[in-house]
């Protein structure tokens, strides 16, 4: 009477329409990108909600244990009558399965809220599968136990029981219902009595005599949850399944459901009592000769998959305390989402990963009749709960609905098992697994790769040593021998593992896969992808895990790029630039995706640090009041072990060679590097090289945009013209913002020292304006366009003319230097005045000749018409000349020193680096 087909459309459809659009990057424009949780949660609320006038409580939980409460705010109320027009339950006559948990069946005030649940069920048939009150069970084999080591406390113990039922009646029941309950309460507990006596006699109790003392927990709850249910003029009754449900033991704690024996006993339980609503007991069952047995602990998820197929249910819902199943455990990953569907076979992936989904075995029993699973939070009934179901058809193809969720395992060690004895011996890998096997090890993982001559394999970190050991008994001679070379141990390993139908077959997922985890720096020990298509597991150091969960998580998620910044030197350039970031902030996030924190923020005395991230609009307060004393070394290991963000950048703000010196080493601990610094570009050659080659060698990015030209395109233009295969001919140009505006500013009539003063005072200067004077900042920048277009040069191989006076060069302060140059304003003027003379201006000038292979900083004079005469303020002017622009050189003008148009350069190298990431361009 219950063989009905399964709901049409399939249910697993109008779940799906409602899926967040997530996938991999570079698609559509960024108002369709990212998931905002908030419009996520409220589309699937519409669509499946009926609930939600309901009392929801803010128990904090996910399937992965305890989240943090702002995590799962309840999302935003619907009506009920709004809600309940889109429901998408099991129509007609089919069955809606339910099960609630003994969380779920704590208190009496839940298990009321229980029997509303059920009532608002629209469907006309529902069975709904209880656990025991919430610690019932343990209490009932606590008395077991008492009873057998004849402590006779389980008397007082018994009644804490008897008590804990009977005031949960109390509340929820009167009249008639109260008396039929206390009366039935109060014999089967006297029979239990009369039965903990006799094991307290014996000393003993048998597994079932053990059984059927503790599975009155479940009859008690169920009891009163019909008469709950009953109260509001519903027929109800309960069933004890151990009436119905046939399961046979085997072993190993397991138990298999005879479903032909329990379909037969169901069928005339219900010739019995042709209920429409039926509160059946969760885990108790009986063996094939009546003998009370459970389906061991846990098994009420057990229990209600079985009965659900059983009546062909059109849907089983699970309510616990969590939201559903997420993308990520929420605790490493807090933009994890809830998902809305999996697949029955994901769901078996993701309990494997400790995701505590459902257990496999519950799975099986409504997957054979394709009955959707829906795990759904009681405390938060406007969650719409994670469906579990045979996917849709037309639900393949793209990334996004590959890739369904992440997962790790902790705490492994690989073992390689390596020599070129093993190619073609049949039997190798059985002899290595067999002595895995011998000593009770479980291999989590194994990868061989097609040439033969490893064999490696992840097992927990606690066997790791008995199976090396057994490995190398087992191998004494074929090491020896030579025939295999080693038996090695990798300890401290942990698996990633992305999982998702069709994955394995969808070209690309792979890749990101990987791409996400190099751009992250993150080194993979080992890949195993079986044909299975539903996982791709990687080893790596465990202390890189979450990094590489995050970085997988952000990449397929789209959640933000999140890019951990640490800010080197709060000087005039740095502090533009944090001033920069902290008004941007909020755009980058809305709509480029692009999450930047400030980490931390040193000077050369002091710094502060942060886990979260710098409040930018009180950073200065902070370094003055709590601050530590500046530590560069502590402060990148403060980035880099910060593992909730897989991507850190220095930004050096300094002028400081010092500091420069670092960048080698931090490229290689795979920190990305930004830099306004000329210090390492145009520094020794061979570190020059050694930084460069690296560069190109790694996935970790080093910009410095801001090093020539500040603001101003040049570094990339030129890029850009190498790239395309254009031939660089000459660089020629004014490539300081503090000499053109000297100069532009340097009539015969004003004293050379003022303008000076001017242009340090407007920020154009480096720290010493002598470095701008003595002509060495435009040597630097002549260098490091040399050395980008290929020359191998060193700063000593450009002449520059100086113009700090001899006398002045030995100042040991800028200060002094300042305080001393009027006294050579006289010679300037003199200069300045027979240039006017011959009708020309004086320009201080670089020029990188590659035809001549060689570099020059000096002083020259162009007559008024010449373009390099035109500028005003502290414009650089560069004119490219290369084969494609011969007759007319590419020109690039405009500001080329000054706090916000350097710091905007250094922000845009920050923002290409985040789109080199993966952030959208
Ligand atoms: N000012 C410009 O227009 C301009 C243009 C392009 C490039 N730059 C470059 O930008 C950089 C910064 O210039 P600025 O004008 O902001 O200089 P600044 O002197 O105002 O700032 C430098 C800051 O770095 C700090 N510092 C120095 N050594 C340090 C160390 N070892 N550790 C931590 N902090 C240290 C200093 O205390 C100071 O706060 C320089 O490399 C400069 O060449 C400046
Ligand atoms: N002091 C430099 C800043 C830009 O590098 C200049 O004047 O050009
Ligand atoms: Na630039």
């Amino acid at each position: 009477m219950w063989s009905l087909a399964v709901a049409s459309p399939h249910p697993a459809a109008a779940f799906a329409a409602a899926r967040p659009r997530r996938g991999p990057r570079p698609a559509a424009a960024p108002s369709h990108r990212g998931v905002n949780p908030q419009r996520w949660r409220c589309e699937k609320t519409q669509a499946w909600s009926f609930w939600s006038s309901l009392w929801a409580s803010d128990l904090p939980g996910g399937l992965y244990g305890d989240v943090s409460k702002n995590m799962l705010k309840p999302a935003a109320a619907v009506s009920v009558e709004q809600a309940e027009a889109s429901a998408h339950l099991p129509k007609g006559d089919m069955w809606s399965v339910h099960k609630f948990g003994g969380t779920c069946m704590g208190t009496s005030q839940r298990i009321q809220n229980v029997a509303d649940i059920i009532l608002r069920d629209p469907s006309e048939r529902k069975l709904v599968v209880v656990s025991a009150m919430s610690k019932v069970t343990d209490m009932m084999y606590n008395l077991v136990n008492k009873a057998q080591s004849r402590d006779d406390s389980y008397i007082t113990a018994l009644d804490e029981v008897f008590e804990k039922h009977m005031a949960a009646a109390k509340d929820l029941l009167g009249g008639e219902d109260l008396a039929r309950f206390l009366s039935q309460l109060h014999a089967d507990v006297s029979n239990l009595k009369a039965m903990l006596r006799a094991i307290c006699i014996a000393g003993h109790a048998t597994e079932s005599f053990s059984d059927f003392v503790v599975g009155h927990g479940e009859i008690w709850s169920a009891q009163l949850l019909s008469f709950a249910i009953k109260k509001s003029g519903t027929p109800c009754s309960w069933m004890d399944t151990r009436e119905v449900l046939v399961v046979n033991p085997t072993g190993s704690n397991q138990v298999d459901p005879d479903y032909l024996e329990s379909e037969k006993r169901l069928e005339k339980w219900f010739a019995r009592q042709p209920a429409e609503t039926i509160i059946a007991t969760g885990f108790i069952a009986s063996t094939p000769e009546n003998i009370p047995t459970t389906l061991k602990r846990d098994g009420s998820d057990f229990s209600a998959a079985i009965i659900g197929s059983l009546v062909k249910a059109g849907q089983v819902t699970i309510w616990t305390d969590v939201d559903g199943v997420f993308s990520a455990d929420p605790r490493k990953v807090s933009e994890a989402v809830i998902l809305s569907t999996l697949s029955y076979q994901e769901a078996w992936e993701m309990s494997y990963f400790g995701a505590n989904v459902l257990h496999p075995r519950t799975i099986i029993p409504v997957m054979k009749y394709n009955i959707p699973i829906v795990i759904r939070n009681m405390f938060n009934i406007s969650a719409p709960g994670t469906m579990i179901c045979q996917q849709p058809a037309n639900e393949s193809g793209d990334l996004e609905a590959c890739v369904k969720a992440f997962a790790t395992i902790d705490k492994l060690s690989l073992v390689n098992v390596e020599g070129t004895g093993m190619a073609g011996v049949p039997g190798t890998a059985s002899a290595i697994f067999g002595a895995v096997k011998d000593v009770g090890a479980n291999v989590i993982m194994i990868s061989q790769a097609s040439s033969e001559h490893s064999v490696c394999f992840a097992v927990p970190e606690k066997e790791v040593a008995a199976v090396s050991a057994a490995l190398h008994v087992r191998f004494r001679e074929a090491l020896s021998a030579g025939r295999l070379s080693k038996v090695e141990v990798i300890h401290n390993c942990s698996i990633l593992a992305a999982v998702g139908l069709k994955m394995a077959s969808t070209p690309g997922v792979s890749a990101t896969l990987f791409d996400a985890l190099a751009k992250a720096n993150i080194n993979v020990r080992a890949i195993a992808q079986g044909c299975s298509e539903y996982n791709i597991t990687v080893v790596l150091k465990q202390e890189d895990c979450v990094r590489a969960l995050r970085a997988a998580h952000s990449r397929f998620f789209l959640s933000k790029t999140t890019l951990a910044v640490g800010i080197i030197g709060p000087g005039l350039i740095g502090r533009t630039l944090l001033n920069q970031l902290k008004d941007q902030a909020a755009v980058l996030k809305e709509n480029m995706n692009i999450d930047l924190r400030v980490m931390g923020i040193t000077g050369s005395r002091t710094m502060v640090l942060s886990d979260t991230g710098i409040d930018l609009a009180h950073w200065k307060e902070q370094l003055q009041t709590e601050a530590e004393p500046a530590n560069l070394d502590k402060f990148v290991d403060h980035l880099s072990e910060n593992q909730l963000f897989p991507n850190r950048v220095l930004v050096d703000c300094t002028a400081d060679t010092s500091v420069a010196s670092h960048y080698y080493d931090w490229l290689k601990k795979g920190i990305h590097v930004i830099t306004p610094n000329k210090k390492a570009n145009s520094g020794p050659l061979d570190k020059y090289l050694k930084l460069r080659t690296l560069q190109r060698a790694s996935y970790t990015h080093y910009f410095y945009e801001a090093t020539v030209g500040a603001g101003l395109p040049i570094i990339s233009t030129l890029r850009g013209l190498l790239e395309t295969g254009d031939k660089i001919l000459r660089i020629e140009g004014i490539f300081s913002g503090t000499l053109s505006y000297i100069f532009n500013n340097f009539e015969g009539t004003r004293a050379f020292s003022d303008v000076v003063s001017e242009a340090k005072e407007a920020g154009y200067t480096e720290p010493d304006p002598r470095d701008d004077l003595s002509g060495t900042d435009v040597a630097r920048k002549v260098i490091i366009l040399a050395r980008e277009s290929g020359l191998k040069l060193e700063l000593s191989d450009i002449p520059v003319r100086s113009l700090v006076p001899e006398a002045l060069r030995s100042c040991s302060t800028a200060d002094e230097y300042m305080q001393k140059l009027p006294s050579f304003d006289q010679d300037w003027a003199r200069e300045s005045k027979d240039a006017e003379a011959a009708g020309e201006v004086l320009r201080y000038v670089g020029v990188v000749d590659l035809v001549n292979k060689e570099g020059q900083v000096e002083l020259r004079r162009y007559k008024k018409d010449h373009p390099f005469a035109q500028l005003s303020g502290s414009d650089n002017i560069i004119a490219f000349t290369t084969s494609r622009y011969k007759e007319q050189p590419l020109i690039v003008r405009g500001p080329g020193a000054g706090a916000e148009v350097t710091a905007g350069g250094v922000f845009s190298d920050i923002l290409r680096l985040a789109s080199y990431l993966g952030a959208p361009s």
